[in-house]
């Protein structure tokens, strides 16, 4: 057996000796459990992850986990641009992009640092021009909006942080588009004046297809109400591919590039925050990139009990292949952070929803969990019943602020003791002791309390990590956003895949591509016969 196939099996063995393990008694044997499972960072971000089925001993296991799997090795590949996507022959290099003029990051023996900064400065001068209204739109007067059109990474990261920073807005209004659903386009355009407008079409690509089929008609609706000579000054391309830019319409001027060593999912730092910079400002957007910045430092140089991605990766892990937990529930008590799981699902999922190894060869465990979740409280009324009673142990991640940025304080009060409320039930959950003292304090007869009894326990020692910080600023967000992608690389590492890839999205659209025609005409062409005839039959009632 490798010595890595020996952690994995030490670590089941380990799971049999916490068998009868119970936060609750836990805690009431342990009280230093907090102090000694928790890490803080910079000050004003701590990883509360006491109550979690662990030992001092299961992170030792995990951390040797950490180091058989080269995480180390692997990552100081990453920085020396060697092309750990190996299926496309790509470096993975978006660290690059919040690094500093002076970082000697290098592709294809190129240094980069000077290019990303290049070009930053462009995306900066631009975004201070729409701001100030120097550019301006075709009759010479500032924008008041801007519609961001892009898909995937192209969209979730800039639309997710532009509505998390929503307290620093103080430039245009921004919107995204992103479904090809022309519902999406249809009643973003109606409230907005097309002389007022500005385009930013964002795609690595520029080939995919509903970004493409957004941009035309977004096109032709400026078109037709200021002429073509209109795209020019109300265009703009985030993009890898300048003839596909050029062939648009869009001069080179209006397009800020990036590299194909940034992943779409992982671009947010690039081009693709141009919305971003847009809405706080480049000042803002800089603070962003320093938080990031500074989750990467620590990632590379905190010890494995302080370190927050390897942590959080490590207790995924644990939860993924020892304890068979399917998925994972994200919780931001943010409503600002509400696209936050959102996000983390094309980062995770499409990074390592993966069943073959680097090499092809088969993973021979199950790899990347489902990641879902909303913001709390709103998920409180929703799914929580499943999360404390249901059949499968879900483990939870939530994230709060100690303090609003710009909300009313005694609200915020709510929202934190709501937050604290549902760790607290998860782990300890309730009784039936305490569920029948309850009960008979209420008045309830012994039978009712009998029937009712088993309704009400609540089976606790639900695992539950918190992500507590001071407050969510554009640094606090560049941090948590870089934790996560420096999580999702450590499982990925561990797991053996190519985090950098994503083949499994590509049938869907070669097959969308294949049927357009046949569903455009609805006869009979390629595909189910049966349902272009349903589709026939409806479309001509
Ligand atoms: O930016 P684009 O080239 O338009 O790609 C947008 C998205 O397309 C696909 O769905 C990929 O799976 C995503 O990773 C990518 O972010």
């Amino acid at each position: 057996m490798s010595s890595l196939e020996v952690v994995w099996s030490d670590l089941v063995r380990h799971r049999q000796e916490l068998s009868d393990f119970n936060l609750r008694s836990a805690f009431a044997e342990e009280a230093d459990r907090f102090e000694r499972f928790s890490a803080e960072m910079d000050g004003c971000l701590t990883l509360d992850y006491s109550r979690n089925r662990i030992q001092d001993k299961t992170l030792m296991l995990l951390e040797n986990l950490m180091l058989q799997s080269g995480v180390a090795e692997r990552y100081a590949e990453m920085k020396s641009g060697v092309a750990i996507n190996n299926t496309e022959g790509r470096s993975v290099l978006h660290i690059a992009l919040r690094g500093s003029v002076d970082d000697d990051l290098v592709v294809d023996g190129q240094a980069i640092a000077a290019d990303v900064n290049a070009v930053k400065e462009r995306l900066y001068a631009f975004a201070k021009g729409v701001r100030d209204g120097s550019i301006a739109a075709k009759d010479g007067k500032p924008f008041t909006d801007v519609v961001n059109i892009g898909i995937g990474g192209s969209d979730l990261g800039p639309h997710m942080v532009t509505a998390g920073l929503a307290a620093y807005h103080d430039g245009p209004r921004v919107h995204f588009v992103s479904n090809v659903d022309g519902a999406h386009m249809g009643d973003t355009l109606k409230v907005l004046d097309p002389a007022r407008t500005l385009f930013l079409v964002a795609s690595k690509t520029f080939t995919t297809q509903e970004t493409m089929t957004n941009a035309r008609a977004a096109k032709e609706w400026l078109v037709a109400a200021l002429g073509d000579d209109a795209v020019g000054d109300h265009f703009a391309a985030l993009s890898t591919n300048k003839e596909g830019v050029e062939g648009f319409g869009i001069s080179t001027e209006r397009m800020f590039e990036f590299w194909d060593w940034v992943g779409g999912r992982y671009s947010v730092w690039s081009a693709i925050g141009l919305p971003v910079m847009i809405a706080i400002g480049p000042e803002g957007f800089e603070e962003f990139l320093a938080g990031a910045r500074s989750m990467d430092e620590h990632f590379e140089t905190a010890p494995f009990r302080e370190n927050l991605p390897m942590l959080l990766a490590a207790l995924g892990l644990w939860y993924r292949n020892i304890w068979a937990c399917p998925s994972v529930a994200v919780l931001p008590y943010d409503q600002r952070l509400e696209f936050f799981s959102a996000f983390l699902q094309q980062l995770d999922m499409e990074s390592n929803g993966k069943r073959v190894r680097r090499d092809g060869s088969d993973i021979l465990r199950a790899s990347g969990p489902v990641i879902w979740g909303q913001s709390g409280t709103n998920g409180q009324h929703a799914f929580y019943q499943e999360l404390h009673q249901g059949h499968d142990i879900i483990p939870c991640e939530f994230l709060v602020a100690a303090k609003p940025t710009d909300a009313d304080q005694h609200q915020h009060e709510l929202l934190l003791s709501n937050c604290f409320a549902q760790v607290e039930a998860l782990a300890f959950g309730r009784t039936a002791d305490e569920a029948k003292a309850q009960l008979e304090a209420s008045g309830k007869s012994a039978e009712e309390v009998a029937a009712l009894v088993p309704h009400k326990v609540f089976p606790g020692n639900r695992p539950t990590s918190l992500l507590f910080y001071d407050k969510l600023t554009p640094k606090m967000l560049g941090r948590l956003i870089a934790l996560y992608e420096h999580k999702v690389f450590v499982q990925g590492v561990v797991w053996g895949v190519n985090s950098y890839d994503q083949w499994g999205v590509e049938l869907g659209k070669e097959l969308a591509n294949k049927l357009a025609p046949a569903v455009k005409s609805a006869e009979r062409g390629e595909g189910d016969p049966a349902i272009l005839d349903r589709l026939k039959a409806y479309r001509a009632k």
